[in-house]
Formats: structure tokens, C-alpha cells, sequence
């Protein structure tokens, strides 16, 4: 499509974005292409949301034309992720050995502190091959269909649907870095910042990429979600025609939050919480990285203590790690965050001699890092809950039916979840008025007076104090009768409402009022029968004609 562009129309140069005649691009792409030319990326000035990432070849150390951070891949050098430690470069500091890989390595070399200065731990660890991409094995594994793909660079357009850190960014990455050695252009865009027009100017790109260089382009889109509907619109045709391949990384069931059409051009591939296993993986891959040894329950450590050069050493327990892998929920950034700011906080308070109890080991010297420095390091509320994602409603639907059910012991369990995990107590009171009305009903009717007052409560006192008012209302409304008389009788008449075919039935006359002449002439208010001036029941017809004889109370569904 769009193909039709005549051939004086000028096209953009792909590297400036710069508009030339045709004739003129080949000799300004020499010249803008030379190094050392200035960052030269659609990153520039003018769209701040989009990165382009650097071609094979050109992201070596002599040569680098782009801004260090522009590029996406981590400095630090290929890990094993096992650990016999001995050569590891971290390690062995002396020399800083070309010898681990095409990526150039600045980090071998430095110190601990120096190596986690700058960017945060968990990006400079983000893996760039698919063998350091741990877990996730279901989609991934050998004899998958994703794997495959990748592997024949035949890369469909997907959405990456997972929990936060469980490596959706990283793995679109991997992706983009394989598809290069194919001649793909990588294309990243974030849908909380970027507008219709970033979209738009990216997808003109892609067009021209395609025409002059017949170069296809990955556009990643992180927290697709995020963008309206007429926003994911303007791809679809792109993503259609081949244009652009679109990788889309949602935290939320793309079910519900992407466009359907879009949707069902791309194939949702299910990422999971990392696993405990792969999360010591990841984990030690970063201690080894940087240097610190790893010490067994025995108070063994990984790494000779001879070697030591004038740097204190850095040690941390092996349970420490363990227990930062089952803590940080599957979320890899959180644990790698975790470890470093435990690695930080210990570094600052400087070198301590401690032996290790119960073994005949001599006593040690430097920094070390137990259990207790990592639970520190992790922040509870990331531990338990993801308050904007999909554990925040199954959480609620938990407590909602565990009320229903009358066990309050369990209702009380899924109330703590929540409000331990930071959600917002008033998100659960409404639910809690909700429910009073819904489930509990004229059984008891005061239900509804509690969990009023106690959204009023909330409102007033907020966290932490108001937990122990939705404890006391959600045990009342778990104890309390449950009748959903009212909420299906009127959920009888919306129903009657809606299948209701032709006009609806008029007001009958006797039940209208009268205030003026006319309508009284009209016969408004005739016959009506005011109830308090009869000794008996009142025979009198309150539905219209049509519907004479019905009872939403009574009809069940
Ligand atoms: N499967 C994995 N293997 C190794 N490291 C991982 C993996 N997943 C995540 N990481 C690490 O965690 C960091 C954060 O991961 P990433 O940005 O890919 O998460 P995400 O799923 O995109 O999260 P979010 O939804 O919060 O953006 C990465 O920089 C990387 O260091
Ligand atoms: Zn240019």
C-alpha cells in the first residue's frame, strides 16, 4: 500500500529523517551515515519516544555512532549463568581479556561500586541472546513455535502479554537483535508518552525504509495498552500490509484492553512470573558479573581469597540469594533491583571481619551480604501484588466470592492480600457497598448501612488505620444472610426493558398527575385511586396494560 508515491516526491532519510528528492539520498546517506557524526537516530530532538537501534556492525567501541544510550544492550560481557567462578573476568580483575565475545567489555576492570554506578542493574543485565533468557520455557523451549520462528527469522507480529519484569521488553529486544543479522530495522515506542503523530512518523519511515532499502521494521510498542483505540488503529493497516511488524508487550489481558482487529492480526504470546529456578539464574548471573563471591552454607566461597587485589571483596550468602528469588515474586527487575540496592547499602557501611558459625573456617574480611540486608532491600509492596494489573482483580473477584460463601476466614485472607499489597482501601469499601446490596440484600438490610459507614470510615482515617473497619465489615458481610431477591428481580425488569419489542408501553392515565387544565381534560389522573382514602386493599393496576399480570420477582432465570 502507499506504494503509488510518485517519483518526484521526496523521501525521508531514515537515519536524520531529514526530506531530500530521491536523486540526492544516496550521497546524503554517505555523508549522514560517516562516523563520528552526531547521535543521528530518530531518538533525536522531536520524538524523544522513539529509539532506533543500532545496525550489526556499527555498535563496536571504535566506531560507535550512536549515543551510549540509544544502544539497548547491556556493556557487560556474555555470563555463564553457572558459577565455578575462576574465570570469570569480574573476577579475575587484572586484565581486561578481549577474549569473552564480540561485545566490547568497559566493565571488566572496574570495581564493584563503579560497576553499578549509571544505569540500574537490571537493565545493564538485560540478556541480548536467547540462551541467557532464562525460563519462560512453555513459549521458548526447543521445540516451540516461537522458537522456530525466531530462529528462521520469520518473525509474526505478537503481543507479549505478562507480568511486570518477567522479561516482555527483554525478550522483544533478543527478537530485534536476531532479526538484525537479517537486515531488520528495530523500532521502539512507548504508548505512555508517544502520540498518534509519533506513530504516524515512525510507520512513514518504515514505508521508505521499505521502498529504498527493501528493509522491513520491527516496531515495538511497550504498555500497548496504554494506547486508545483509534491510537492502535493507526497501525493496523501497517501490520496488515507487512510494513511493520508489531511487538506489543501488554500487563493487562489483551482480551479486554487491545483492539479486537488488531488483535487478531497478532498472536498473544503468554509470558509468565518467573519461576524461583530461573530467578536464582538471573540472579547469579549479576553476582558474577559483578564480582561479588557467592558463599555456601559452609562459608565457602566461590572464588580463590587470594586473588584479592587492593578492592575489598564482596560476599554474598547463598541463602540470600535464595531468598531474594522466592520474594521478588517472578519479577526479575524487582529482584535485581533488590540485590543491588542490599549490595549498596552494605558497601556503604563499609569492610567487617566476620567469621562463618559452625565451621572451622578462618574469619573473613570485606563486605558481606546475608538474608536479612536482601529483605530489607525488596520493597513489600512489590512482593505480593501488582495493584494495576490483573492480580488486583482477581484478588477482589477472590474476596467477592469468598463473602458470597460465607467464609469469612478466607474473605479476611484475600482483604490483606490486597491491602498489604497498597491497593487503595476505597477500591475495596465500594466493593464492599456493592456486595451489601448484590449478595446480601433484604436479608439484612443494614449490610448496607456497615459497608456505608465503612467507605466513610476509610474516607476519613485512610491506611493503615482503616483495615481493621473493612475487616470488621467484610466479616459482617460474609456472616450475614444472603439474598439476591432484589438484585434479580430488577435484573428481571432490565431484562424485560431490553428485549422489548416497538414502542414502549405509555404511562397509563390514572397513574399520571394533573397539574394543569388541559391535561386533566386530556384525562391525566382519571380514576386514579388515592390509597389512604380507602378503609381496604385498593384494586388498582400500577404496570401498564401490556404488561398486566407479570412478576419480576417471581420469574427465576
Ligand atoms: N527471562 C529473563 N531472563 C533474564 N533476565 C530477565 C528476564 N526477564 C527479565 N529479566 C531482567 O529483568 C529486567 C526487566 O525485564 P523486562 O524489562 O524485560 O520486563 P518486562 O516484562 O518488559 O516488564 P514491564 O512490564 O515492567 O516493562 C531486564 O532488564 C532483565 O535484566
Ligand atoms: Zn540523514
Amino acid at each position: 500500500m502507499d506504494e503509488a508515491a510518485g517519483a518526484e516526491e521526496p523521501v525521508r532519510c531514515p537515519v536524520c529523517s531529514q526530506e531530500l528528492p530521491p536523486s540526492r539520498i544516496n550521497a546524503h546517506l554517505d555523508r549522514c551515515l560517516q562516523p563520528p557524526a552526531v547521535p543521528c537516530h530518530n531518538g533525536a530532538p522531536g520524538s524523544p519516544t522513539a529509539t532506533a537501534v543500532p545496525e550489526e556492525g556499527s555498535h563496536s567501541a571504535k566506531k560507535r555512532r550512536l549515543s551510549p544510550n540509544a544502544a539497548p544492550f547491556p556493556l557487560f560481557h556474555k555470563q555463564r549463568p553457572g558459577g565455578e567462578g575462576a574465570s570469570c573476568p569480574a573476577l579475575s580483575a587484572s586484565s581486561p581479556s578481549p577474549a569473552a565475545g564480540p561485545t566490547p567489555q568497559p566493565e571488566a576492570g572496574k570495581s564493584i561500586p563503579e560497576k553499578l554506578e549509571g544505569k540500574p542493574l537490571a537493565d545493564k543485565m538485560r540478556p541480548t541472546t536467547l540462551e541467557e533468557y532464562m525460563g519462560q520455557s512453555k513459549v521458548l523451549g526447543t521445540d516451540t513455535l516461537l522458537r522456530s520462528l525466531l530462529e528462521s527469522n520469520e518473525v509474526p507480529s505478537i503481543i507479549l502479554w505478562g507480568p511486570p519484569g518477567c522479561g516482555k521488553t527483554t525478550l522483544a529486544h533478543i527478537i530485534a537483535k536476531n532479526s538484525k543479522k537479517h537486515n531488520t530495522r528495530f523500532v521502539s515506542l512507548s504508548a505512555t508518552s508517544a502520540s498518534t503523530n509519533d506513530v504516524r512518523e515512525v510507520i512513514k519511515q518504515a514505508q521508505n525504509e521499505q521502498k529504498l532499502f527493501k528493509r522491513k521494521t520491527i516496531l515495538f510498542v511497550d504498555e500497548i495498552h496504554r494506547f486508545n483505540k483509534t491510537q492502535q488503529d493507526t497501525f493496523l493497516p501497517h501490520v496488515e500490509c507487512g510494513t511493520v511488524t508489531l511487538i506489543g508487550a501488554t500487563t493487562e489481558n489483551p482480551s479486554f484492553q487491545v483492539n479486537t482487529a488488531l488483535l487478531s492480526r497478532c498472536r498473544v504470546i503468554v509470558l509468565e512470573k518467573l519461576s524461583v529456578e530461573a530467578m536464582e539464574a538471573i540472579l547469579m548471573r549479576a553476582v558474577h558479573s559483578l564480582g561479588i563471591r557467592v558463599l555456601d552454607r559452609d562459608g565457602h566461597s566461590d572464588a580463590e581469597d587470594g586473588n584479592s587485589s587492593a578492592e575489598m571483596p564482596v560476599y554474598i550468602e547463598e541463602k540470600a540469594l535464595s531468598t531474594l528469588a522466592h520474594l521478588c515474586d517472578g519479577d526479575a527487575r524487582t529482584g535485581l533491583n533488590g540485590l543491588q540496592l542490599a549490595v549498596q547499602a552494605r558497601l556503604a557501611a563499609g569492610k567487617q571481619s566476620f567469621s562463618y558459625p559452625g565451621t572451622k573456617k578462618s574469619p573473613k574480611s570485606g563486605v558481606i551480604i546475608m538474608e536479612d540486608h536482601v529483605k530489607e532491600g525488596l520493597q513489600r509492596s512489590h512482593i505480593l501484588y501488582d495493584r494495576a494489573g490483573e492480580e488486583h482483580y482477581n484478588c477482589i473477584s477472590a474476596l467477592h466470592k469468598s463473602m458470597r460463601g460465607s467464609d469469612a476466614n478466607a474473605s479476611l485472607y484475600w482483604l490483606a492480600r490486597m491491602l498489604e499489597g497498597g491497593e487503595d482501601p476505597l477500591y475495596v469499601a465500594r466493593r464492599l457497598v456493592r456486595f451489601a446490596s448484590e449478595d446480601v440484600g433484604l436479608a439484612d438490610p443494614s449490610a448496607l448501612t456497615q459497608s456505608v459507614a465503612a467507605f466513610q470510615g476509610c474516607h476519613l482515617i485512610g491506611m493503615p488505620e482503616c483495615e481493621v473497619l473493612l475487616a470488621q465489615c467484610v466479616t459482617y458481610l460474609a456472616r450475614a444472610p444472603k439474598s439476591i431477591e432484589v438484585y434479580s428481580a430488577y435484573n428481571n425488569v432490565k431484562a424485560c426493558l431490553k428485549n422489548h419489542k416497538g414502542p414502549l408501553p405509555p404511562v397509563p392515565l390514572h397513574l399520571r398527575n394533573a397539574p394543569t387544565k388541559l391535561m386533566k381534560g386530556l384525562g391525566y389522573g382519571q380514576g386514579y385511586k388515592y390509597n389512604p382514602m380507602f378503609k381496604g386493599p385498593v384494586e388498582q393496576d400500577y404496570l401498564p396494560e401490556e404488561l398486566r399480570g407479570l412478576n419480576f420477582f417471581k420469574k427465576t432465570h
